[in-house]
């Protein structure tokens, strides 16, 4: 019987997407249609029906990795069993278009040790990034005063995006990085915004490039990257006017060193400046819309929480807590940790990508047909988070925003650390060898501006419900401790694996906060 019996072929090897009579091109267009339609819905329905892991023919040829230990082991495996570095380098070509995006001596050797270096100490970028923000906050506080009812309307996709981007670019680049070349603050906005819009499409890699030039958003958005590049050459030539040290300016010294010319120092800024502005603003923003929506007895805590870091009270100035050192950690302001964490993991959908260099074993779930499956050599794994994030074996109510989800209550008789250790599960920012190098500084950002903005202001969310289109603006969303049903602006649903959701322009048109002082102190 043993000579006879048929030797198992091939290593276990993950299912195919798609119904089996279809050829492999059709059942990985209807994936790549599905997953553009409705993300959170297709992620969600490939783990039912495959489990682990799904193999997802041209033209994504890519393993997508949907369950929490096989996405853990993923994030544990080194560089050298899964690579992310050919996938960075690759990203610095057809996204930002650095032409020596394959030279490893320079990307590998230089580049990437220096970034990872420079960003540890952003101490003097947090502190031009607060200056902003409480220039930003005086000028809100003099319109209220000036407002005859004491109170101002904002919309949150002008004024608070606005205000994260002006700060952060403040405080990574300096003040001056666009007097060089004279742009007004419209003119970079906009270029980041068509450049942003661009990205996904060209950082996937799946369209070949004749297709890609044909595509009018990557038109546009390379029309935009041209501009970025001009812009920070000009300010690299004119000598870096306004930034005296930092990461930013280590890494243009690359190429200008290598003999490469300012115009590809340039480009390289171009992906420090999208890294900067494409997620933490939008997180700022989800953030305050789920706050502003818990129960009140939490809000209350909250703005106790703020007020004694910030010690607001005149007699009693206390040290400066708003350093880069204090706000960056996980462990200070524990409740508002607590919330950008919960916020990053309802906020957020990240494809973390890697090349398979040898065949890797994942495991795989209790019920299913293998005890493991063997991703092949020379393929790609993604690993989906966003179903890591809503699975509710592994998260109480995943589908609930909890802002105590990761705050550790002393009196609850709960083991020490219970619950803040488990913030280490949540994958915002990616996780493994191609984790967020900017999480401790957008961590310091939100904790920043949510301290200034809230112990300043009264802030209300203008009610849209019972607005005729609310359906078409807004997406129910639960939140513990309160009985009806909350809401946030649409997202965007072509953002597919691109890190914080980003909402329809037509539900940013919608969405406002009033503004009035604060005439109570809860501390
Ligand atoms: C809440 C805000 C942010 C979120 C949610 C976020 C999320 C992410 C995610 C999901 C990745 C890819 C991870 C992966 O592939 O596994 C990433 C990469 C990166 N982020 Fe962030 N990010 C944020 C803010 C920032 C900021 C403020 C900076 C810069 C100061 C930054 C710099 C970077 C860089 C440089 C990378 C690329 C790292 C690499 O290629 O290895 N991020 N981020």
């Amino acid at each position: 019987a043993r000579i006879f019996a048929p030797r198992p072929s091939t290593p276990p090897s993950a299912p195919t997407y798609g119904p089996w009579y279809l050829p492999p091109f059709v059942r990985g267009a209807l994936a790549v249609y599905r997953l553009g339609k409705e993300e959170d819905g297709f992620l969600l329905a490939a783990r039912r029906d495959y489990g682990t892991v799904v193999w997802v023919p041209w033209p994504m040829s890519q393993h997508i990795v949907l369950e929490t230990e096989a996405i853990r082991r993923v994030y544990q495996a080194p560089e050298k069993a899964l690579s992310f570095y050919p996938i960075r380098r690759e990203m610095q070509g057809s996204a930002f278009g650095a032409s020596f995006w394959n030279d490893k001596s320079i990307m590998n050797g230089q580049v990437f040790p220096v970034h990872a270096r420079g960003m540890k100490n952003l101490a003097p970028a947090l502190e031009r990034f607060i200056t902003v923000v409480r220039a930003r906050i005086a000028d809100l506080a003099a319109q209220v005063d000036a407002a005859t009812s004491g109170a101002v309307t904002i919309k949150p996709a002008e004024w608070i995006a606005d205000t994260y981007f002006e700060a952060s670019l403040a405080g990574m680049f300096g003040p001056n990085v666009r007097d060089a070349k004279g742009v007004s603050r419209d003119e970079l906005w906009r270029a980041f915004c068509e450049f942003d819009k661009a990205f996904p499409i060209m950082a996937s890699g799946m369209v070949p490039a004749w297709l890609l030039d044909r595509i009018p958003d990557v038109v546009t958005g390379k029309k935009a990257q041209g501009v970025l590049a001009d812009i920070f050459e000009a300010w690299i030539r004119d000598g870096f006017e306004g930034l005296d040290e930092g990461v930013i300016r280590d890494m243009a010294e690359i190429p200008l060193k290598n003999d490469l010319g300012a115009h590809e120092a340039g480009k390289l800024l171009i992906a420090d400046f999208w890294a900067l502005q494409a997620n933490a603003p939008y997180i700022g923003i989800q953030l305050l819309v789920f706050l502003l929506q818990a129960p009140q007895p939490f809000r209350d805590e909250l703005l106790a929480e703020i007020d004694s870091s910030l010690a607001v009270t005149e007699d009693s100035p206390g040290p400066d807590l708003l350093t880069f050192q204090h706000l960056s950690s996980t462990s200070t302001l524990p409740l508002l940790s607590s919330c950008i964490t919960e916020t990053l993991r309802l906020g957020t959908a990240t494809f973390s990508i890697r090349v398979v260099p040898q065949p890797f074993v994942l495991p795989t779930s209790a019920g299913e047909k293998h005890p493991e499956v063997v991703i092949p050599a020379d393929t790609r794994l993604i690993c989906a988070t966003r179903v890591h994030h809503l699975n509710d074996e592994v998260w109480d109510r995943a589908s609930e925003w909890d802002g105590k989800r990761f705050f550790d209550e002393k009196d609850k008789g709960e083991e020490a650390g219970r619950r803040s250790r488990r913030a280490r599960d949540v994958y915002g920012f990616g996780g493994g060898n191609s984790r967020c190098e900017g999480q401790h500084f957008a961590t310091a950002e939100l904790k920043a501006f949510t301290s200034l903005f809230l112990s300043t202001f009264e802030v209300e969310v203008v009610s849209p419900v019972g607005k005729p289109d609310f359906d078409e603006l807004y997406e129910p969303i639960e939140l513990a401790g309160v009985d009806k049903p909350g809401f946030r602006p649409r997202r965007i649903p072509e953002r597919v694996g691109m890190g914080a959701y980003q909402f329809t322009n037509a539900a940013n048109a919608d969405f406002e906060l009033t503004v009035r002082r604060r005439t109570t102190t809860t501390a």
